[in-house]
This record gives structure tokens, C-alpha cells and sequence, in this order.
């Protein structure tokens, strides 16, 4: 039997800092599938992925992750997932090794799975020659990358990422950009918000506008040009906020 239990699902979602910052979205994204959610300043974006991690608590309406309600178990819906916030927080005083080893303790990985791929995260973002220097003195394009380490430690199936690209030099992005990639190959799934529009054209196979707090559009960049008079990603998305 196909299991198409999607991996997120989004029902009626609200919330209001006395006035509407995220209206009543509803969304579905399946697994195995790059997702951006494209918007404005201030259109609701992180508002939403806060709420869909568990770090906010919605005014009503439904989160689901793999099928495990949110509200109901947030242990479990959690452990399905990653979130990258767009001011991520490190401890200064740690070392990239000892920071994983910190986060992977709290997922209750045990130390000689940890450091396995502790190693092959730091690899992977070129951090390695860098695994045994305080964090505080990492640029912000290396706090972003251990960051997304300590994200992906317990080897999440959903990547929810805010703005992961902002502040990486080409490599930098280049090697996240390749990470993201490589997870959907995996069937694994990446959400992402994103004010680089290139980006959402070249990696997501659906992108999700949302405008005050409702998602006004969603679809491939094709089905999106259908809606609008065409031209670029960047027209389009003009268009859709009306802001051209
Ligand atoms: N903790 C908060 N208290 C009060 N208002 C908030 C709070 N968090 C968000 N808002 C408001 O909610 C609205 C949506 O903000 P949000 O950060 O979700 O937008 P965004 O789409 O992520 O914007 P940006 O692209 O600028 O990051 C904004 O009007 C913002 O001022």
C-alpha cells in the first residue's frame, strides 16, 4: 500500500498579535518534496513555521507532521523534525564536536552514534578543520552552518528551514543548497522560507505565496505564471503580492 500521509499538513492555522498575523492557512506538502513559502516583510512566514515546530502555540487550527498531530504528541511530531530559525542560537563557549555531542544528548543519541555523524555533518559543511574552536569567534555564515548540523543530528524526515541562506557566501550556500537537495533525494522533505527568489525557482518543485497572512497562491513555477501574465519568478511574485 502507498503511504501518501503528507509531510505537513496545515488546517485553518491562526494567529493574532492583536491583529492577524497568520489568517487561516491551510496546507499540504508531501513527502519528499522541496516546498519554499515565498511572502513580503512581515506576511506571516515565520509566524507559521514557528507554530508548526512547537515553538508558538496557534489561536486555532491544526498542525500535523507525517500524520502525528502536533497538539496531541509534540514529542514525537518533533523528533520527525528539524527547524533552522533565521537567528539561530549557539552556545559561545562550545566547539562544534561538543555542541552536536550537547544537542544529539538531548534526542538521548548515544555518544558513539553521535560522533559518527557529528563527523560526517562537519564534512559535509566543511566545518571539519574548524571542529575544535570556540563557536564564538565563527563568522555568521559558520554559526548558520553548525546550526543546520545541530539540526539535522537526529536525522530528521521534515527540514524546516527560515531564510538558510541568508548570510553565506557562494560555497557556503552552495554546500547548504547541496544538503537540502541531497535530503529530498532521500524522500526526506524541506520547507523553507526565502526572500531569494532564485532560490525557490531553482530548488523547489512548489512554492507557497503567502500575503497577510493567508497563502494566496501555491503551485510549480508553470502553474504560477498561469495565474499572472508570466515573465519571472520575480514578476510573478510581484504580481501575486501587488506589489508590481
Ligand atoms: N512576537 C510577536 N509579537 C507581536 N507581533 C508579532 C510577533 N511576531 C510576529 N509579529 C507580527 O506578525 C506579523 C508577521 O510576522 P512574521 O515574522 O511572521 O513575518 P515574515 O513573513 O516572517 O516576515 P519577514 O519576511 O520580514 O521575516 C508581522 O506584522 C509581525 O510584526
Amino acid at each position: 500500500m502507498i503511504d501518501d500521509t503528507p509531510a505537513l499538513q496545515l488546517r485553518s492555522l491562526r494567529k493574532s498579535f492583536g491583529r492577524p498575523a497568520v489568517d487561516g492557512i491551510d496546507l499540504r506538502v508531501r513527502r519528499g518534496e522541496l516546498y519554499a513559502l515565498l511572502g513580503p516583510n512581515g506576511a506571516g512566514k515565520t509566524t507559521t513555521l514557528r507554530m508548526v515546530t512547537g515553538l508558538l502555540a496557534p489561536d486555532s487550527g491544526q498542525v500535523e507532521v507525517l500524520g502525528i498531530d502536533l497538539a496531541a504528541n509534540p514529542a514525537a511530531a518533533k523528533q520527525k523534525m528539524a527547524y533552522l530559525p533565521d537567528d539561530p542560537m549557539l552556545y559561545g563557549k562550545l566547539k562544534p564536536t561538543e555542541y552536536l555531542e550537547f544537542v544529539a544528548g538531548l534526542w538521548g543519541i548515544a555518544p558513539e552514534e553521535a560522533e559518527p555523524r557529528a563527523r560526517r555533518l562537519l564534512d559535509w559543511l566543511d566545518l571539519a578543520k574548524h571542529a575544535h574552536e570556540l563557536t564564538e569567534g565563527f563568522s555568521r555564515g559558520m554559526k548558520q552552518k553548525l546550526a543546520l548540523a545541530g539540526a539535522l543530528i537526529h536525522e530528521p524526515e521534515l527540514l524546516i528551514l527560515d531564510e538558510p541562506l541568508t548570510g553565506l557566501d557562494a560555497a557556503a550556500a552552495r554546500q547548504v543548497k547541496d544538503l537540502l537537495v541531497s535530503h529530498v533525494a532521500k524522500g526526506g522533505t524541506v520547507i523553507l522560507t526565502t526572500h531569494i527568489l532564485e532560490v525557490a525557482e531553482r530548488l523547489a518543485q512548489r512554492i507557497g505565496i503567502i500575503r497577510q497572512g493567508r497563502l494566496i497562491a501555491e503551485g510549480t513555477l508553470a502553474e504560477l505564471r498561469e495565474r499572472t501574465l508570466g515573465g519571472s519568478l520575480e514578476d510573478v511574485f510581484l504580481q501575486l503580492t501587488e506589489q508590481a
